[in-house]
């Protein structure tokens, strides 16, 4: 696949060897291990924010992350936090430029009313997460990442307030990278979005179909226009690209005459492409769905529909332990609305004992389910406390309000969520 190359939108991005940018903003996210402690999570901040000053006067989404001497609090929507650089102060030297105590100001502290929600998306803007961002959360600061790892350590280190990630297609099916991640990291599902997706093929200005050579984009866009593709004649390579607006981008900025790409009507307008074909996906009922993060749950209610997503893992000895799951929730009338199952054979998970000693244990398979019942209801409660009778590992990823906005195509109305619509808990 095509990396994103130097591109027009600063954005956050992980340290990759070999690959400079003067726009876009680099903070080693990598290096900063993602934990559970308080006390992990502002040394986390300590060294992100000593890799962001350094960086000097550059910006995070626009807002100026200035070099030394260390940046003042920001209140709510800044990015930058007020902790001393640690090279700083061995570069200094000097006695005033000594760490000095946290202090409960120095933590970003959770948003509050009137203040804007920074929301972490992977890719550029016109990016459909972007969209799908902005509809979980109306108004909000939608921050771009150049990798779906990037927008989870965002919230991890207090950089962005939420995420909002794909999961899946319903024309090209799971997003299995971030099932993945959902079990790596700490973050919680506290909402989801239903995003109907509506693609434009676009070139350069003036550029006609016959001299198309090549379409980049997303591969889940080009899976979702295959067939339409072929069905327009058109003799392309099918290039894959970080995200759909970002391949319109490179298209734009390197003036590539012989290529297209695929992406969102607001990513042409964005980046001066003209749209050779509008609603080129193969069903026009394609609709992806978005998960909301957070660094805290949310409260699950009774009042409106939620929706429950967990993983669990079983011994292999164990006998029927996928049937005996599944009849858990049948017999109490809980409906399953997703099953996915994922290899796990080479990472071990950390479990704790009720003494609290962890031990690694592998895996071969993680099984995520999602059911439509509220964890605030008792028959949930019942289900998952037989659940982890017949297995090993059980993690609850998160019970959040259904999206129930009907899907019609072209529909795009704001999604109703207790996460989104109050204000926000965490
Ligand atoms: O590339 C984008 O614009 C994205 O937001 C990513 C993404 C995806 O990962 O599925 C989101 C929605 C569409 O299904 C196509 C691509």
């Amino acid at each position: 696949m095509i990396k994103a190359p130097v591109g027009q939108n600063p954005r956050l991005a992980c340290h990759a060897p070999g690959r400079s940018s003067s726009s876009v903003v680099r903070c080693s996210l990598q290096g900063a291990a993602v934990v559970g402690g308080r006390a992990d999570w502002q040394s986390s901040c300590a060294v992100l924010s000593s890799k962001v000053a350094a960086l000097g006067a550059h910006s995070i989404n626009g807002h100026v992350a200035p070099a030394q001497p260390a940046p003042s609090p920001t209140q709510n929507g800044g990015a930058v936090l007020d902790l001393v650089p640690v090279s700083s102060i061995i570069d200094a030297g000097d006695a005033k430029n000594l760490p000095q105590p946290l202090r409960i100001s120095d933590l970003s502290p959770a948003p509050m009313h009137g203040s804007q929600l920074r929301v972490a998306y992977q890719g550029v803007p016109g990016a459909y997460s972007e969209k799908a961002a902005g509809k979980a959360y109306p108004g909000c600061d939608a921050i771009p990442c150049d990798q779906f790892e990037v927008a989870f350590q965002a919230v991890e280190l207090w950089i962005a307030d939420r995420a909002v990630l794909p999961v899946e297609n319903s024309l090209g099916g799971s997003i299995h990278r971030n099932y993945d991640l959902l079990l790596r990291h700490r973050l919680h599902i506290v909402g989801e979005v239903q995003l109907p997706v509506h693609h434009c093929l676009m070139a350069l200005p003036g550029v006609r179909k016959e001299c198309l050579t090549r379409v980049m984009s997303h591969p889940q866009a080009l899976a979702q226009c295959e067939h339409t593709l072929t069905a327009m004649g058109l003799n392309v390579v099918r290039e894959a690209f970080d995200d759909t607006a970002g391949a319109a981008e490179y298209v734009a900025a390197n003036g590539l005459r012989d290529t297209a790409a695929i992406a969102s009507s607001r990513a042409a307008e964005l980046y001066g492409m003209e749209v050779l074909a509008d609603g080129i996906q193969d069903d026009s009922g394609n609709v992806t769905r978005f998960v909301m993060l957070a660094r805290e749950p949310i409260v699950p209610r009774t009042d409106r529909p939620f929706k429950t997503s967990i993983v669990f893992a079983h011994d292999r000895e164990g006998t029927s332990v996928l049937f005996k799951v599944l009849s858990a929730f049948a017999f109490r009338d809980i409906s399953l609305t997703k099953i996915e199952s994922r290899p796990h054979r080479h990472r071990p998970i950390r479990l704790v004992d009720d003494a609290n000693v962890g031990t690694a244990k592998h895996f071969e398979y993680m099984f995520y389910v999602d059911f439509q019942a509220s964890l605030a209801e008792p028959r949930a409660q019942n289900a998952l406390a037989e659940v982890q009778e017949y297995t090993s590992f059980l993690r609850v990823l998160g019970s959040y309000p259904m999206d129930m906005t009907p899907m019609t195509a072209g529909s795009s109305s704001t999604i109703s969520s207790s996460d989104s619509s109050s204000p926000p808990s965490s």
